[in-house]
């Protein structure tokens, strides 16, 4: 039984196990309505196998995976397994692997920013446009519960902080609950509910500021996660974009900061570049 009522998917001691090994174990988490829980971890740390396992492409051999069977779960997955020496349009990408009504795919193409793009082939859209497309094809059966598995990966970072700043706004919009899998931690720190930090097993997890502290999110991140740190907790409030606008702590994107924010940027970090190279990979 999952409650309360708000929960949406709980993991109990889920693991995975193939080719002869355990490829992530002791998996807990939930993931509540309206909330964006994000799985970081370095690569092969189990973070899409805990999301296949979320959304039922693949079976824990041990513990319980808990959802409602009426749960509607929108996916992003890593990789796409497609033909690309085939041509395929936007439109068709909305509808290959679920039935779709043109109305219902238009709506999303739009609401994700791209539907002129709907007659295009997939192959020339930019790294941008191909993630909105995957995320449209997600978010038009309008789902409970949205598993987006790395969704900036080929995105460049103005386009990383839109394509946030839309998935935070579907989250507004449907009321759904997010899984997420990101590899950018600074802006995780920012636009996260909870953190789930994976090495093969739950290493840490919690807010963004306890797992920040841990002890075991540091050794597995090094100085990385020291710099992220000393982001978060001088620019917890908000943080300065490269292009001049203004990241805030809850995901949101200004033109400028409100003026009742708190901590602004000391003199070393008027250049949103320094920024993300102290927080980011
Ligand atoms: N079907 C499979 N059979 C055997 N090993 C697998 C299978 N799927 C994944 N693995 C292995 O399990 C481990 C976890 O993989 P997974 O893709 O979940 O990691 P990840 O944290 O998402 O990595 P990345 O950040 O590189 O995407 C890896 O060592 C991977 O090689």
């Amino acid at each position: 039984m999952l409650s309360p009522a708000q929960t949406l998917l709980r993991l109990e001691d889920a693991g995975r196990y193939a080719s002869g090994k355990w490829l992530v174990r002791g998996v807990d988490l939930t993931v509540d309505r309206g909330e964006i829980v994000t799985l970081i971890g370095p690569n092969g740390s189990g973070k899409s196998t805990t999301a296949k396992m979320a959304c039922g492409i693949a079976r824990p051999d041990e513990g319980r995976v808990i959802r409602d069977p009426a749960l509607r779960i929108g996916y992003v997955p890593q990789k796409l397994s497609v033909d690309w020496t085939l041509p395929l349009t936007v439109s068709r990408l909305m509808r290959l692997t679920v039935s779709l009504s043109k109305a219902d795919a238009e709506a999303a193409l739009k609401e994700v920013g791209i539907a002129h793009l709907a007659g295009a082939d997939v192959q020339t859209l930019s790294g941008g446009e191909f993630q909105r497309a995957m995320l449209a094809r997600a978010i038009a059966r309008k789902p409970d519960l949205l598993i987006l598995d790395e969704p900036v990966q080929g995105v460049d970072f103005s386009g990383e902080i839109a394509l946030y700043e839309l998935i935070s706004e579907i989250r507004g919009r449907l009321g759904c609950g997010i899984l997420l899998i990101s590899h950018d931690l600074h802006v995780v720190m920012a636009a996260t509910d909870s953190v789930v930090c994976l090495n093969g097993h739950v290493c840490c997890k919690g807010s963004p500021k306890s797992v920040l502290e841990s002890p075991e999110y540091r050794r597995l991140f090094g100085g990385r996660a020291a710099a992220t740190l000393a982001l978060y907790e001088h620019h917890h409030d908000h943080t300065h974009l490269p292009d001049g606008r203004v990241l805030h702590a809850d995901g949101t994107v200004t033109a400028h900061c409100h003026p009742d924010d708190g901590h602004h940027h000391g003199p070393d970090a008027t250049t949103g570049q320094k920024e993300r190279g102290e927080g980011d990979a």
